[in-house]
């Protein structure tokens, strides 16, 4: 039973989807004037966290001919067949994702609901049904993705968004590309075996290590704005410590490039964005 639970859990990438929810919080901490009532930012995470799970279900349906041919997926329930991908996964899939909209709108607004319907689609239909496969600046676009996680909860705040709340939902865009570039990096045979056009499949590994440390650096610069709009020292001291180390490894990526050092920052890009969005969450409570 528990086995079986934590396949099911699985399909919902409900780790990603925990990141996509605080991405939420952070957008409607951030943003100025009344914070709106905590079970109100909680509802819309759980709209956030939600639709990203529905998403995320799809995308493993979606790529069920796919995932065998890569370590990383292969044993995934829809690759294996333990899942049989019947009418109901999508239907399934579709109805949460409608719930978790309608959620957003009872919760906090109109504009919220669609920036959760929007994350949903842009993941799970724009990348995972349309670019994907198609082109090695899938993520690129995809990246919209966590950028309106931010702007669903920067909404329930303020449903005409803020300099502050478009400025995280750029360092979502600009975040997502090294993120995940990095991972291809390390994974570029397994994205090869399966005909996937990721940029380190299509590019040679110099060349790619150049672009990620191009993107690291626009992230970096972005996630400094906000000392324009009146961020304090924790906030900035964490973009500084966040983007240095994020840098840092992404400049290493490219001096001794290799498995390892991809890896290297593909987790530093995870440690910079826990620090930025945690630093978002708590400088609001600090400051009372
Ligand atoms: C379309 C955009 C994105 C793509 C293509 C992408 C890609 C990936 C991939 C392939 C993994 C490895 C997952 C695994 O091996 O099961 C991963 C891990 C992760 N991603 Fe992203 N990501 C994206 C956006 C995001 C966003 C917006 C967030 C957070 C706000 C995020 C947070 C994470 C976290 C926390 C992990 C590590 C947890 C885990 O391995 O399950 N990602 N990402
Ligand atoms: C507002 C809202 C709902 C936002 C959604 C944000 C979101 C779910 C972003 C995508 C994160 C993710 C699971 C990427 C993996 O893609 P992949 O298919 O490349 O990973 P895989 O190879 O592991 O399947």
């Amino acid at each position: 039973m528990a086995a079986n639970l934590k396949v099911l859990a699985s399909v919902f990438k409900l780790r990603i989807g925990v990141f996509c929810a605080l991405a939420a919080i952070a957008g409607a901490l951030v943003t100025p004037g009344a914070v709106p009532p905590a079970p109100q930012i909680f509802a819309v995470a759980l709209a956030v966290l939600l639709s990203a799970a529905a998403a995320g279900a799809f995308n493993h349906y979606w790529e069920r001919d796919i995932d065998p041919m890569m370590n990383r997926t292969r044993n995934r329930p829809f690759a294996t067949g333990q899942y049989a991908a019947g009418p109901l996964w999508p239907l399934g899939l579709l109805a949460l994702t409608v719930a978790a909209v309608a959620l957003a709108a009872f919760a906090a607004n109109a504009w919220a609901a669609l920036h959760v319907f929007l994350g949903a689609f842009v993941y799970g239909i724009v990348y995972t049904v349309w670019l994907k496969r198609r082109t090695a600046w899938n993520i690129v676009i995809g990246g919209l993705s966590g950028s309106f996680a931010v702007l669903a909860g920067a909404a329930a705040a303020l449903p005409g968004l803020s300099p502050q709340s478009l400025i995280l939902a750029l360092v979502l865009f600009l975040w997502t590309p090294p993120h995940f570039w990095s991972l291809a990096t390390a994974l570029k045979d397994d994205y090869a075996a399966a005909g996937i056009p990721m940029l380190p499949v299509v590019r040679s590994e110099s060349e790619t290590n150049r672009i990620i440390l191009a993107n690291t650096f626009a992230l970096v610069a972005s996630s400094l704005l906000p000392a324009f709009f009146g961020a304090g020292p924790l906030y900035l001291g964490a973009a500084a410590l966040g983007g240095g180390w994020f840098l840092y490894k992404s400049v290493a990526l490219v001096r001794t490039p290799g498995r390892s050092a991809a890896m290297g920052n593909f987790f530093a890009s995870l440690i910079q964005l826990m620090l930025l969005l945690t630093a978002v969450m708590v400088e609001p409570l600090l400051a009372g």
